[in-house]
């Protein structure tokens, strides 16, 4: 039988247990029950379904650091992907409140249906400074088992982020997809998916791209053979240097075509120019990041969601720093001119303020659209 005080509302105590045994306590809002991740704080303000539904959280629990999630409910159209991602949600507030006009369902109901944990009542700003303080660490969240010790050891029993391979089952597709241009075809791109944010593609296909979609798996000759104007490299989740056979996958086409790569498309591109990447003390999740452009010197406010970093040392010859973020230098952006590629570690147009960095999208489509369809 459960004891007195052990649920509010009909929901369960809830205990988060980092590697390093710090205890963090909640309240379930949606689900009941055991997972592990490796737990990373956001600081978007807004966003919250389009975080829990991007690929590239796979295998994180992600906390959010604005301290009132929920009040929007869920919007259909404004998902990353069709599924919930995060391992689990730890927020300080949930309001089940959700006022906008177009929400359909609250983020509970959403949770629950995707099995997966929503915590609230943590104490969400002592988690960050712990994160931001020792680095990103597992956590183990459970609601059936208090002990610490054993929700600590469950934690480091839990595999490490660094040298995970998530992006190789990363995608949705299990075969080529042809997504025709939203209006005027201007060109015709190859997209390699290793777990793509839905909203990448509606950026290139408004530009006027044809966006063949082609699973993270696919082999060299694939990607060649239809031809393609330019080749895009998608986002995902894990440790970019456990994808040899995707970085060995592309190296063909570099030269060939032009290639754009966004975040771990960036990472990808980076190792497959020669470069070295590794996972950062804590990584960049939010939607304020400044990052520094350094071809017009110009700060560009950027969303980001990244654990793993090209290595600024390794950059070898040919290969330019263009984008650095502000705060800690981080390598945000790399081109290799010769060879007509370069990437960023953001997503252009996905954040909050003016539309800034959306350049980058506008000069892919530009260099590699052929020439004005006629007729
Ligand atoms: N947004 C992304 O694609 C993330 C890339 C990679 N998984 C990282 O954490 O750095």
């Amino acid at each position: 039988m459960e004891h007195a005080g052990s649920r509010r509302q009909g929901r369960s105590r809830a205990t988060l247990v980092l590697e390093d045994g710090s205890v963090f306590e909640g309240w379930s809002f949606a689900g009941d029950g055991e997972v592990a991740g490796e737990v990373v704080f956001t600081t978007s303000m807004v966003g919250y379904q389009e975080t829990i539904t991007d690929p590239s959280y796979r295998g994180q629990i992600v906390l959010f650091t604005y301290p009132l999630i929920g009040n929007y409910g869920m919007i259909p159209g404004d998902e990353e992907s069709r599924d919930v991602q995060a391992a689990a949600v730890l927020v300080r507030e949930y309001t089940p409140y959700h006022s906008n006009w177009a929400s359909e369902k609250s983020l509970a109901a959403t949770l629950d249906e995707a099995g997966v944990l929503g915590i609230e009542g943590m104490d969400t700003r002592a988690l960050t400074r712990r994160i931001r303080d020792r680095g990103a660490m597992r956590g183990f969240i459970s609601t059936v088992e208090r002990d610490p010790n054993v929700l600590q050891e469950k934690a480091n029993a839990h595999p490490s982020m660094v040298g995970r391979d998530l992006a190789s089952s990363g995608s949705d597709l299990a075969e080529p997809t042809l997504m025709p241009a939203f209006g005027e075809e201007r060109c015709r791109i190859v997209a390699l998916d290793y777990g793509v944010k839905g909203s990448i593609y509606k950026e290139l296909r408004s530009r006027g791209a044809t966006v063949l979609a082609m699973p993270g798996s696919a082999e060299p000759e694939a990607i060649l053979d239809s031809n393609p104007d330019g080749l895009f490299l998608s986002n995902g989740p894990g440790d970019p240097a456990a994808l040899d056979r995707a970085v060995n996958a592309l190296r063909p086409a570099l030269g060939e075509v032009p290639v754009f790569g966004i975040c771990l498309g960036h990472q990808l591109l980076g190792l497959a120019l020669g470069c070295q990447t590794y996972k950062m003390p804590f990584g960049h999740h939010g939607a304020n990041h400044p990052v520094r452009n350094l071809e017009n010197n110009r700060i560009e406010i950027t969303s980001q969601n990244h654990g793993f970093a090209v290595l600024e040392s390794s950059l070898p010859e040919g290969v330019e720093l263009t984008h650095r973020n502000l705060y800690d230098g981080t390598v945000e952006g790399i081109s290799a001119p010769g060879l007509r590629a370069w990437s960023v570690q953001y997503h252009p147009e996905s954040s909050p303020g003016p539309r800034d960095s959306g350049y980058l999208f506008d000069g892919f489509i530009e260099t590699v659209s052929p020439k004005a369809v006629v007729g």
